[in-house]
Parts: C-alpha cells; structure tokens; sequence
C-alpha cells in the first residue's frame, strides 16, 4: 500500500518526501513504531509525541503526520495537517477499508442511559436473528467475545479495526457508546451513523482533561444530529431545543409525557411480581407496540422508548421486538439478580447522587416493603460524592448498609465516616460492614418479605480495587452465592 491511498479524505500539506513510500500500518504511540508504519504525532493531554519524531524514525518509521512545524529526520515522509487526531480517524478508515459503511450503524449518546439503550438494540436486534457488534463501556462486543477498552468510546484506530473485526465477523448492526469527549477528541470524524440517538442530557463530565463547562459539553453531545442521517432525540429533555436547534438531519423525538411527539410511550406500569419486575407500555405514535420490558424503572421507559423508537426503523417483526425486550439482560445496570417471594435484588451501576436519586426513587414506584440499599464510594475521588451519596440513601432508602466500593488508596473506614457524617443528618437508619461480601449477605439474610435490595455503585465491575489492587469481586456473583446458601 502506497501511504497516497489513505490520503483520499485528508486536507494536508507535505512538508518533505514522497507519498508513494510504502506503507501498512498506523501508529499514534511511538512505542509501538516499526518499519512500514505511520506516526501520528498529537499534543496530548499529558504529552506532545512529536517529541518521539527522532526514537520514532529510528525504530524503522518513514512516514510522519504531524500537526507541529517541528524539526523532522532527513530522508522521511511528513505531512502537515491540522488537527491530528481528525487525521488519525480519516487514516484508520482508509487503512481498515471503511469497514462502518459495511453495517447499518446507530451511535448512541447522551448523559444517562447509553449503555443500558444500546444493550436494548443489541438484544433486539439479535432476537431478531441479526448479527450485532457493540462498542461502550463494558468493552468491544462481538459475538461471544468482549474486549475490554479504556475507554467508554476507543480512539478511532481502536474503533475501524473494531468495525473491520465485524464486518469479518459478519456482523450487519454496530450499536456504540458515543461520548462527548470522543467527538471533542475526533475519535469518531468522517462516521457518518445510519442513526443517532442521544437520551438526555444534564451537567457531567466537566472538569480537568473533560469540559470546560456545561456549554461545551452541551456542543459536543449535540454533535451527534451532524454526524447522522437520521437522528432522535429525548424530547422531555430540558435542553432539547438547544439540542436540535441547528441539527443537520432528519429529526425525530421520543417522549413519556408530550403530545405532537413521534414516538410516544403510554400507559406506563410497573410491574412487580416473583417470576417479573419490570414496566410494560404501549408505544403509539409514527410507531404503534405494546412491550414488557424486564427491567424497571421510569428512566428505563425512556431508554426503552429510545431503543424502540430507532428500531421501528428497521424492518423488524414486531413480536420479534417485544420477545427482544421482555429478556434483556444489562449487565450491572437495573440488574435483578434475584426474585422470589422474600425479596428482589437489584444490581446497578448508579456512581453518583443524581443516579442513586432516580434509582431510589423510581423502585419506590414498587411500593416494596422496605426499599434497601447497600452501597460505598470510590477512594482517591471527589469526596462530595460521599456527602451526597450518604444524604440521598438517608433520605430515600428505609435502611441502608454502608460498605466498601473501590477504596483504592484510603482507607474503607474514612470513606464510610465521610458518607455517615451526611447519612445521620437525614435520620435515615443505617449499619456499616465494611467488607461488601458480608454487606449483600447481611441484606438477604435480613431481608423481610416484600423488601427490595438494591447494591449500587459497582454494577457490572468483576473486581474491587483495595491499596492498588485488583481482587476479583462481583456483585453479581456475591448476590446469587448468598441466595443460594440462604435458601431464598
Ligand atoms: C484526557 C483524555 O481524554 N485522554 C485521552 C487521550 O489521551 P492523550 O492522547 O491525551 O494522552 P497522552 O498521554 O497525552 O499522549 C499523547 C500521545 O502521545 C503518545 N505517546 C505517549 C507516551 C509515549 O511514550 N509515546 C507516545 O507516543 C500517546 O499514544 C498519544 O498519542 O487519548 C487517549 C486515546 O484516545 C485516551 O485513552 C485518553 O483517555 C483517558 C484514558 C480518559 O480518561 N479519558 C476520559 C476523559 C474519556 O475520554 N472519557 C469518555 C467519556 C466516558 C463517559 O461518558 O463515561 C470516554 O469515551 O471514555
Ligand atoms: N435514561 C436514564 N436517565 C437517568 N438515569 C439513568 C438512565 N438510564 C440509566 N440511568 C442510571 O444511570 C446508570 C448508568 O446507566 P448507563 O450505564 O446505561 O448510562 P451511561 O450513559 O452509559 O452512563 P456512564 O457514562 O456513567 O457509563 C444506571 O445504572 C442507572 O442508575
């Protein structure tokens, strides 16, 4: 391969050599530089990589992109462009063969729900015999096989050479995670998604090395209706308008509560029964379907509205659908881990205030006997969480077991005192058990009937992070091991 060929979609400038050097490869860290590769040069958030230019060339590279007039070796190939990391995208499409305008694609975005929402269209989708990859933050899902990734959307190499892997696989969907730092970051320029879907949208991921502030990561979310042909959107989201004011495609909406919308959700229950806990609803609309759907919660219409709304687009039979819904399962997120007379466990990932409050206060839509929740907080993280993590469980749960998430470097015991300071101030009961293992047991074991028990914060992890270490721990796993030595 000539390193022109994958030049087609590019603006650049050649700052000296030829583009007809052969090439087979594209590297962005110099430490995986050989002969016959690329190097993306970038300013990185911790470091510039031009400066590997000299380690780089001497590793066998003979072909440079960089987006710095930098010093560069005699007799190598550089390119001048402007933005790096848009380059290294625009590249790794070229390179894999533009393996995404192979499958029928759908991004999914927005501030809650993404990986609960593309796990619904994935379910669907295969229930209707269709062969589906994923992209999110429980990793790169291609049948049976999960490769986990750092992050929630992976640097575009990661993600064409995903998409290339699908397409072999024979996958005809690719469902994934879009975030907002994957569209500031360009991690997803020159997709063009067959569908966008974005959830909703509230103040998160603002800080160092995310947002500036609710603006920019209101731009970058709204990214989505650009880079998609049809496009919906939550419309009982607050920011709707500005969402969608200068979107760039076919526009569609979903909503619970407003007439006029497109796809409307109706008659909404929640169901709690020994062999079922979940909602049924009745989607009318430009789309008319009655489902179940096994997991609960009012948020979890909404994603499942989301999920529906894109999947009427698609040709399917309807019973196909609904058998898709009725038998999700979501790792982690809404999770029943176990149901019977006694009571109903519930796993999920909620990792902060705002979540633990919609969680709580949707299982009250239950009218459970008693509303349990054992949760702890991550160490060596913002502490507010624990103040007003401890404040929603007291004011919220009718008993709560304080215990240990992700201690990391402190100590298990400060970061249960951080969250009791806030908890006593609401008069909400509470024990602590700082060992989580003993924790899930003690709530089954006292469990009273009628009671549901939800274990928050860890989700889908398979690991607690104590003093640097990872141990193997599953909520999951914990939740049906003491049911079964319980006997419930
Ligand atoms: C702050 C941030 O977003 N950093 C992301 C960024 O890292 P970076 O490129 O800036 O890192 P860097 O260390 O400065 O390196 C710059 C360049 O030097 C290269 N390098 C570095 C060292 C060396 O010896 N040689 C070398 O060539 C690196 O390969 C890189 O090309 O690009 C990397 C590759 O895409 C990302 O993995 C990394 O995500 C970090 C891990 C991260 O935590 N990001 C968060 C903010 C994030 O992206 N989160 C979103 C949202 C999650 C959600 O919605 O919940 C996500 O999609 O995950
Ligand atoms: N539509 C929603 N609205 C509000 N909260 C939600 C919604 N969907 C899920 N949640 C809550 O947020 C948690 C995370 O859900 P999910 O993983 O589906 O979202 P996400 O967008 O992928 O989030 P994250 O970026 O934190 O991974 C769930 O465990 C649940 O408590």
């Amino acid at each position: 391969m000539k390193f022109k060929d994958w030049l087609n979609d590019l603006k650049y400038e050649v700052l000296q050599g030829s583009l007809d050097e052969e090439v087979d490869e594209i590297v962005y860290d110099s430490r995986k530089a050989r002969e016959g590769a690329v190097f993306v040069c970038m300013k990185g958030t911790k470091v510039d990589s031009h400066e590997f230019i000299p380690a780089v060339a001497k590793a066998g590279s003979k072909v440079f992109v960089v987006e710095e007039r930098v010093p560069l070796p005699q007799g190598v190939t550089a390119i001048y462009v402007h933005n790096a990391r848009e380059a290294l995208a625009l590249l790794s499409a070229a390179r894999f063969g533009y393996p995404a305008e192979k499958m029928v694609t759908i991004g999914v975005t927005g501030t809650k729900g993404k990986t609960t929402t593309t796990h619904m269209i994935k379910a669907v989708l295969e229930a209707c015999g269709k062969k589906v990859g994923m992209i999110g933050t429980t990793g790169i899902v291609i049948g049976e096989t999960v490769t986990p990734t750092k992050n929630t959307t992976p640097e575009s190499y990661e993600l064409h050479e995903a998409f290339k892997s699908m397409v072999k696989a024979g996958c005809q969907y690719m469902v994934m995670e879009v975030s907002s730092q994957a569209y500031k970051m360009h991690r997803v320029a020159g997709i063009t998604f067959d569908y966008g879907l974005f959830t909703n949208i509230s103040p998160d991921h603002i800080g160092p090395d995310e947002h500036a502030d609710f603006e920019e990561y209101l731009f970058y979310k709204s990214r989505i209706f650009h880079t998609c042909k049809k496009g919906i959107m939550n419309q009982d989201d607050a920011h709707f308008e500005e969402v969608t004011k200068d979107a760039a495609c076919e526009l569609y909406s979903f909503s619970m509560d407003r007439e006029g919308t497109d796809f409307k959700a109706e008659n909404i229950h929640f169901v709690s029964q020994p062999d079922f806990v979940g909602i049924e609803f009745d989607v009318k609309g430009r789309y008319n379907l009655s489902v179940r759907v096994n997991i609960p919660g009012r948020f979890n219409v909404a994603n499942a509205l989301a999920a529906v709304s894109v999947l009427s687009f698609l040709d399917l039979p309807k019973d196909r659908i609904c058998h898709g819904l009725e038998h999700l399962s979501v790792n982690g997120r809404m999770e029943i881990v176990h149901t019977s007379d006694k009571c109903t466990v519930i796993v999920d990932y909620a990792h902060n205030a705002i979540s633990m409050e919609s969680l709580l206060s949707t299982l009250r839509d239950y009218h459970p006997k008693r509303l349990v929740c054992v949760f702890g907080c991550g160490g060596n993280r913002a502490k507010d969480r624990r103040y007003s993590m401890g404040d929603s469980a007291g004011r919220l749960a009718d008993f709560t077991i304080i215990t240990a998430d992700n201690s990391r470097f402190e100590k298990t015991e400060d970061i249960i005192a951080d969250i009791r300071g806030s908890i006593v101030k609401t008069g909400g009961e509470f024990i602590e058990i700082p060992d989580r293992r003993e924790a899930i047991r003690y709530s089954m074991e006292h469990a009273k009937p009628g009671d549901m028990i939800a274990i928050i914060g860890k989700g889908h992890e398979d690991y607690q992070e104590m003093n640097g270490v990872r141990h193997h721990f599953s909520d999951r796993e914990e939740v049906l091991e003491a049911a079964k030595d319980l006997n419930l």
